[in-house]
């Protein structure tokens, strides 16, 4: 939660003593002034020239050079002088302390304790180390400035005996002044500043001094613009300070100098030899980089509860019309990522869906070494590396909301060299992967995975893959292709037996890729130790994706709506069969294929839908679709049933629960069963154009389809319908509240 930066309520000192009073000490009392806070600021510093300033500006109400004169009557004091000049300052203060909680603002903090042990015989639990993370190479109290640790992160490290009422103050105080507080470990901290921090300044500091000292320097200076002078900011700040810092933080700072010499040497390496692949691959994933680790962080906060809400507010009726192109298709733009990665020669992908899902699979190859450019505008090249060029991550592969990617990543890492961890958001870390670890181990795979087969997975690299016969014990295409995967690797044959038809784009683009994979009936196979050549993919538009306009036009009276090039797989096109039993007018313009992938524009226009009996053989050909087509069913004549799909109980959210839920929230009868549901549709009625049923709140349960189809559903409401946790839908549809609005829905975006 963002604090208020005007609540100082929790603020109640009567008189803060800064010591050190230059741009940092300076701005704390200026930001609690600013703030609101009553009691009286007061600051020493040695040089009295400082505090005549601060006096001056308006900045402190008293001050002086001897602490002895203002320790006394203080309640909280701030150590704010130089990290290696704070032993001094403690011995000083050591005599004059009362019940003062004491805290600092150094930028290191085992070092400040070990001062504090060495005066005190060990940190006194009214002493709570700080550090805000804030700054600017300027110095003195004239560079103050009262806005600098707004929205600011300011890091607290107490101690196991910490006075928790002295925690709270030096908190309280720093939430006055609009920061967020963290706590962390004393080490912690160390080692986290010494790379976001000691280590960047130590580059700036090294470069311009390394630039100055060569005979053309004025010249290199005249010439520097824009890299030199964002590279150097920083060599601008205070020398002292920094000589402290780096003395200081030693340890943890040479530990991060090594790292990054390690990584400068594998640039200047490639650069020697010519490498431009490996030259791509890191400054790819450098530029990626700092985009994707914000959007990491936040749903690091979003999995501890700290949800970013974007709710949808959608205004009831509307008309559908018009001719859209909705984004790539999820499956093949995933698919498209990992076979190019791993195939000899360049990969040329346009259409890719620029979706959460799908860039955390591109993000993981980036992070195995794979040279990737893009996306723009559905653009991506991908450098492949060859079936054994992979190279360890650093870390964990974080895969976000995504199951299809942490399945086939499965397969695919289990025959590498390397050990690897597959990690997901709240949603993912409950689905189940016993479905692929257990066939996978039957290969000879070796994998952990949290209670009940849960994420994360841990993959043991380097092991023999022996193929495997497999009867899939449910209809899945992310099994078939986890295990189709892992079979490139293994020895001998892969097969994999389907119970009823699945999504097939695995077995097409491997063909494409010239990798033969063989059908017969139910069953597919391939024969591991081959190779993948690069060639094209053009991803068509996701049926997915589309399914939700379809619908949309589908229980709308007047609709009449284009879908442009849109995958039509024939293991895709369940939505199009079910919709077209119910009666819907419907029909596939300019078939084509594109890629090994069969496409079409799809024409749909209104008329009345009739309740059926869904095939059971549809159900996994439509397997997204259910959450739209319950909307269809809600808005058709007579009752709708569907069983066989206890699958939709695992997805990003139970969807048969889910929908069940929505849907009696609007007023709509809905019967759950555990493996389909009965929908009473409210269709057929005298008036043909009036509501369907009622508005509503929704909880999406931040499962991107529950969110879209509730939006559609607003179509034939009666009432507004609120749709909450909606963040997810850009894992799949990016821009899809756009496109919404632009077909005639009323739709309102929040948070
Ligand atoms: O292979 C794929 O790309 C997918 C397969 C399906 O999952 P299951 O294999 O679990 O049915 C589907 O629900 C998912 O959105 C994508
Ligand atoms: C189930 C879905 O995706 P995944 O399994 O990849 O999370 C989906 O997109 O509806």
């Amino acid at each position: 939660m963002q604090p208020d930066p005007q609540d100082t309520s929790g603020l109640a000192e009567p008189r803060v003593l800064i010591v050190g009073l230059g741009m940092i000490g300076g701005s704390l009392a200026r930001a609690l002034r600013a703030a609101g806070f009553e009691g009286e600021i007061v600051a020493c510093d040695r040089d009295a020239i400082e505090i005549a300033r601060g006096l001056e500006m308006g900045v402190i109400d008293d001050g002086g050079t001897s602490l002895a004169a203002l320790v006394p009557r203080s309640s909280l004091i701030v150590l704010a002088v130089p990290v290696l000049a704070m032993e001094g300052v403690l011995h000083a203060l050591a005599p004059l302390l009362d019940d003062q909680v004491v805290t600092d603002v150094g930028s290191t903090k085992q070092a400040i304790r070990d001062a504090a042990r060495r005066v005190f015989g060990g940190l006194p639990p009214t002493m709570v180390l700080g550090h805000p993370i804030a700054g600017s190479e300027k110095s003195g109290v004239a560079a103050s400035d009262a806005s600098l640790y707004r929205r600011h992160k300011v890091i607290l490290t107490p101690e196991a005996d910490t006075d928790p009422v002295a925690l709270m103050r030096v908190r309280a105080m720093w939430i006055a002044c609009g920061a967020e507080v963290l706590e962390m470990t004393i080490e912690r901290h160390d080692e986290v500043l010494a790379r976001t921090s000691h280590l960047p300044h130590l580059l700036a500091f090294s470069l311009v001094d390394t630039l100055a000292r060569q005979d053309e320097r004025l010249e290199i200076f005249r010439y520097a613009a824009g890299g030199f002078r964002d590279f150097t900011r920083i060599a601008g700040s205070d020398p002292v300070m920094w000589r402290d810092i780096f003395t200081a933080n030693r340890t943890a700072l040479l530990n991060a100098l090594d790292d990054f010499e390690n990584g400068i040497a594998g640039l200047r390496a490639a650069i020697a030899a010519d490498d431009q692949d490996a030259l791509l691959a890191t400054l790819d994933r450098a530029s990626h980089a700092r985009h994707y680790f914000d959007t990491l962080l936040n749903k690091t906060r979003y999995q501890t509860m700290e949800p970013r809400n974007v709710r949808y507010r959608v205004s009831p009726g509307g008309s559908v019309s018009g001719s859209i192109r909705v984004p790539g298709d999820k499956s093949i733009s995933h698919r498209a990522i990992m076979l190019g990665a791993l195939a000899e020669g360049v990969t040329q992908v346009q259409g890719f869906l620029e979706g959460e899902d799908s860039l955390a699979t591109l993000q993981a190859f980036r992070e195995m070494g794979v040279a990737i450019e893009g996306p723009h505008q559905g653009r991506v090249t991908i450098h492949g590396v060859g079936m054994h060029g992979l190279q360890k991550p650093a870390g964990p592969l974080y895969v976000g909301n995504a199951g299809t990617a942490m399945r086939l990543f499965a397969g695919l890492l289990a025959g590498q060299a390397f050990d690897t961890e597959l990690t997901g958001d709240a949603s993912l870390t409950r689905r189940p992967m016993g479905r692929v670890a257990d066939p996978l181990r039957l290969m000879g795979a070796v994998i952990e995975t949290a209670d009940g087969q849960r994420p994360p997975l841990r993959i043991k690299g380097g092991q023999q893959l022996e193929g495997i016969a497999y009867d899939m014990p449910m209809a899945s295409a992310q099994v078939k292709s986890c295990l189709l995967l892992a079979g490139l690797y293994a020895e001998g044959e892969t097969r994999v037996r389907e119970p009823a038809p699945t999504r097939d784009h695995t077995e097409r683009m491997l063909n494409g890729f010239g990798y033969p994979v063989h059908r017969q009936d139910d069953v597919a196979w391939l024969e591991g130790g081959g190779r993948l050549s690069a060639g094209p993919i053009d991803v068509p538009s996701d049926i997915s994706s589309a399914t939700f306009f379809l619908v949309a036009a589908a229980i709308t009276p007047g609709s009449d709506l284009i879908l442009e090039h849109v995958g039509v797989n024939p293991t895709r096109i369940g939505v199009i069969n079910i919709l077209k039993a119910m009666g819907a007018d419907l029909e596939l313009l300019d078939e084509h294929e594109v890629g090994g992938e069969p496409v079409a524009n799809i024409r749909i226009r209104y008329v009345p839908l009739q309740g059926i009996d869904i095939p059971a053989e549809q159900v996994p050909l439509a397997i997204d679709e259910f959450p739209a087509l319950f909307i269809a069913a809600a808005n058709a004549a007579g009752t709708t049933r569907l069983r066989g799909a206890e699958e939709l109980r695992v997805k990003e959210s139970d969807r048969l629960q889910a929908m069940a839920d929505g849907l009696q929230a609007l007023g709509v009868e809905a019967t759950l069963y555990e493996d389909g549901i009965d929908i009473v549709g409210r269709g057929g009625g005298q008036d043909e154009d009036g509501p369907s049923y009622g508005g509503g709140q929704i909880d999406s349960l931040g499962d991107h389809r529950i969110a879209m189809a509730f939006t559609i559903a607003g179509l034939r409401a009666g009432d507004e319908i609120v749709i909450d946790d909606c963040a997810n839908v850009a894992t799949s549809f990016p821009g899809f509240v756009d496109l919404a609005r632009r077909v005639g829905l009323q739709l309102d975006e929040e948070g």
